[in-house]
């Protein structure tokens, strides 16, 4: 039963249709074999005995019928093939779209630890094997078996001794290929990291061409992608090495079963004790049954490495979900109480508590590393703390649903991503379903109206993917227009770090406090000239806060704040003077 559910990826019942379909084409399938027996018979019948004259009249009758039923067995044959088709790619399909919103569901942290070249060719590799698994193996397999079985069942009225020659040595091949299910699985899985590994290897070469390109790294890098590619070919001869003579080696023991019925055919024949129509019969039904027999070991093999594919998705689709099912509160103050978190094993953020008001304006202050962006994800509830709790209102972010919780979240982060999509939707997933007439508003306001209205096809220019024919100025103001049409109530803002030109810093910051104008803010601040008029700084230190306050209050302290305000002080001075 588990085979069934990772072959389908979690829903063996989309095999129901198919498995009954294919079921009774295979069952239709064994009239006309039937009625070839009859007229093989018959044709036999007066070499047999020679007074019997050839009976011409049965022979049209058994033709006619044999017309009939390739003919009922085509109207079968039609719905087995449409189920097992359609079963594949809409199982697939569901299969893709539920993978796709439980991963968005996870939390980052368990996303962080898989390649997002593993989860892509999962997403397209693994369900195209499910599909091939469903549209294919399955119903093959099952053809494979019905038509045998109804000959073992058949022949063995016939003559038992017969029968039983011909499927003698078949449980042996079955054993061999059942006892060497372990191995065909691990090198199935060591095939199926290879491949993995290359996939991943492939992605980053194509991610980080520019990189390697500008660091003249094509030589080590490409020697990576290639060592993988070696790895996989490699393993695909592995796997096609060791697992073909084992499946040759059950093949050859199926054709040791027709020898011997041969043999003992002939000896039966001779001693008289069965007659020519019988050995003629077996002979006819032997040789016939020996493709789908061979056909279901070699599909077994297969079988079992497809069904690799579909339980790494039935494993993925059962890694848990971030949980919370409360909307959130009416008040839209946030507070960390005790938190403490960390991605790996060491705590990244001790004990950190804060509180960000209403209408307030909190900026993170501190060195790099110190914990800042992890603050600003535990308030997305990207992540959960290990320990404490982030609060919005006094309501515990780990009860609330996530998704709820980001519709009154704005992000405007350093590393802006643009889909590959007109400006206009682009900025339009801040809200689905507002007007063009809103989109440009938002534009306007976040400054970027102007330089929109300039590209070739203004708001239905498409963008490259990632944002590549944006500048970064550009890009950071379209995400400000994003976050202006979402209309948030919190908003969270991670102040650029790379230096811009004057006239786009100007622009980016008058469309900052267009965004942030009455809403609660939270900002990573990196220079801190710009939170001067903050109502709160936080400044943090090694994953704890050192200090808050009020910028002069803050510079009178001496503490960390003041060493940080003094130094940007002087490398501002030393720009001037430079
Ligand atoms: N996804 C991650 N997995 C593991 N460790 C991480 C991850 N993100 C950040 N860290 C580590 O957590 C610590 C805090 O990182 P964080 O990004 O919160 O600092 P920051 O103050 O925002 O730094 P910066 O100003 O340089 O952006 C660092 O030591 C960093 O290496």
């Amino acid at each position: 039963m588990s085979m069934l559910n990772n072959i389908t990826a979690g829903k063996p019942r989309a095999l129901i249709k198919p498995v009954m379909y294919t079921t009774l084409a295979n069952l239709a399938q064994i009239v006309p074999f039937a009625l070839l027996v009859e007229a093989a018979r018959l044709i036999f019948e007066p070499f047999a005995q020679p007074s019997a004259p050839l009976n011409i009249e049965r022979l049209w009758w058994v033709c006619g019928w044999m017309v009939v039923s390739l003919l009922l067995l085509f109207l079968c044959e039609i719905p087995a093939y449409r189920t097992q088709f359609r079963g594949a790619y809409s199982t697939a399909a569901e299969g893709r779209t539920k993978l796709a919103e439980h991963l968005r569901k996870l939390s980052l942290g368990y996303l962080n630890k898989r390649d997002p070249g593993d989860l892509a060719n999962m997403m397209m590799g693994d369900f195209t094997m499910v599909e091939h698994g469903i549209s294919h193996l399955v119903p093959q397999m099952l053809g494979a078996i019905i038509m045998p079985i109804m000959a073992i069942v058949g022949l063995s009225f016939i003559d038992g001794r017969m029968a039983l020659a011909l499927f003698a040595a078949f449980p042996i091949a079955i054993l061999l290929v059942l006892m060497t299910s372990g191995l065909q699985r691990r090198l199935g899985a060591t095939h199926m990291r290879a491949k993995m590994d290359a996939a991943n290897r492939l992605q980053e070469y194509l991610n980080g061409i520019r990189v390697i390109k500008a660091y003249n790294l094509t030589g080590e890098r490409f020697v990576r992608l290639e060592k993988s590619f070696r790895e996989f070919m490699q393993q695909s001869i592995r796997i096609e090495g060791l697992l073909g003579p084992i499946v040759l080696a059950a093949i050859a023991f199926i054709r040791a079963g027709l020898t011997l019925m041969v043999m003992v055919g002939v000896y039966l024949l001779v001693a008289g004790s069965i007659d020519l129509i019988t050995f003629v019969m077996f002979l006819l039904v032997g040789t016939r049954i020996f493709d789908p027999l061979t056909a279901a070991l070699v599909n077994y093999a297969e079988f079992r490495y497809h069904e690799q594919a579909g339980e790494r998705i039935v494993q993925l689709l059962s890694e848990p979900i971030m949980t919370g099912e409360q909307q959130p509160p009416s008040e839209n103050d946030v507070k960390l109480a005790g938190v403490s978190f960390g991605y790996i094993e060491k705590n990244v953020l001790n004990n950190v508590s804060m509180h960000m008001p209403v209408g307030s304006f909190t900026a993170l202050v501190g060195p790099s590393g110190s914990g800042k962006s992890t603050v600003m994800r535990l308030i997305a509830r990207f992540y959960d703390p290990s320990q404490g709790t982030v609060l919005l209102g006094n309501q515990p972010l780990v009860d609330m649903d996530p998704e709820a919780l980001l519709s009154r979240v704005s992000m405007v982060f350093q590393d802006v991503y643009l889909f590959q999509d007109t400006i206009a939707n682009n900025i339009r997933f801040g809200k689905r379903e507002a007007t063009q007439a809103e989109v440009e508003d938002a534009a306007k306001q976040a400054c970027c109206h102007e330089f929109i209205t300039k590209l070739p096809n203004g708001y239905d220019t498409l963008v490259g993917e990632g944002g590549s024919t944006l500048s970064g100025g550009e890009k950071q103001r379209i995400s400000i227009a994003r976050a202006i049409l979402k209309n948030a109530p919190i908003i969270l803002l991670d102040e650029a770090t790379a230096s811009l030109d004057p006239e786009n810093e100007a622009q980016i910051q008058k469309a900052i406090n267009t965004l942030i104008e009455g809403r609660t803010v939270i900002a990573i601040a990196h220079r801190l000239k710009t939170i001067r008029n903050a109502d709160n700084i936080y400044v943090l230190e090694n994953g704890a806060v050192v200090e808050s306050g009020q910028h002069d209050e803050l510079v009178k302290k001496n503490g960390l704040y003041a060493r940080l305000w003094k130094l940007q002080q002087e490398t501002n001075g030393w720009r001037l003077s430079s």
